[in-house]
């Protein structure tokens, strides 16, 4: 992690968009801030073997870390994100932290499936209200279960080297495939309701499979 501010520094950032940085400790926020990050995302896990390897840390260790950059966070008006990783399975041990990491200050829990092991059924047993999912596999049954936000990575880039098997990010183009899937089915369904023809000019360009209802 000690390149990051070199890293965040050669970014030619755009208006609008949010740059996220890693900061799993106060050290690495005050460096975050020194170089003008405007959001951070502290990460935690769910599973002490996993926090132990990925950041050197007790969950409880984690958590006070986590305080201490919250607090200087909301001091400098800089938002802060939080993770919970190996939520559906841990390379490491077979667990949750999100009400703790809520109710410190982050605006936004994103739930990792740190090493894609979840499935359908694994799922459909988390709590998703109010989440994100970071997750390879199973973010179909979390956007089927509400979710509205799902990290991903153009080209499935990334992933967490600190967790044995760990199976990358989803790719972006993988999640707005589904997406655009969904949109043409909500498309034939409206156009049908209202009886109407779908004016939608780039139908013919994608995949017809995905035009049936
Ligand atoms: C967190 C540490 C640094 C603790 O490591 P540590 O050894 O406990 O830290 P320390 O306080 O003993 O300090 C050791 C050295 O690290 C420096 N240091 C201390 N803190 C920082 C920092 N924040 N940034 C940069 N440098 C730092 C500190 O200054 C010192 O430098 P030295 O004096 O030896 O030159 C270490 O365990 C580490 O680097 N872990 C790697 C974390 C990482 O990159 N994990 C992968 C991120 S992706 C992920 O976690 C999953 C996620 C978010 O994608 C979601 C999912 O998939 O589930």
């Amino acid at each position: 992690m000690g390149d990051a501010s070199d890293v965040f520094s050669q970014i030619t950032r755009k208006r609008g968009v949010s740059y996220p940085v890693l900061t799993p400790n106060l050290k690495g926020f005050q460096s975050a801030a020194a170089v003008g990050v405007q959001e951070v995302a502290v990460f935690g896990a769910a599973s002490q073997s996993f926090s132990k390897k990925n950041i050197n840390a007790t969950i409880e260790e984690s958590l006070q870390r986590f305080q201490e950059v919250m607090d200087a966070a909301q001091k400098q008006n800089i938002r802060v994100r939080g993770y919970v990783s190996c939520v559906l399975g841990c390379p490491y041990e077979g667990c949750s932290r999100c009400k703790l990491m809520k109710d410190m200050g982050c605006y936004e829990i994103s739930l990792g499936d740190t090493i894609g092991v979840g499935t359908p059924g694994s799922m459909a047993l988390m709590s998703l209200d109010d989440v994100a999912v970071h997750c390879a596999g199973e973010y179909a049954t979390a956007v089927n279960r509400g979710v509205r936000v799902v990290d991903s990575a153009v080209a499935g880039l990334g992933g967490c080297p600190y967790a044995d098997g760990a199976s990358g990010n989803v790719s972006s183009e993988d999640v707005v495939y589904m997406l655009r899937e969904w949109l043409v089915k909500v498309g034939h369904f409206i156009s049908g309701a209202m009886k109407r023809s779908n004016n939608s000019r780039v139908l013919g360009l994608m995949d017809t499979n995905a035009c049936q209802l």
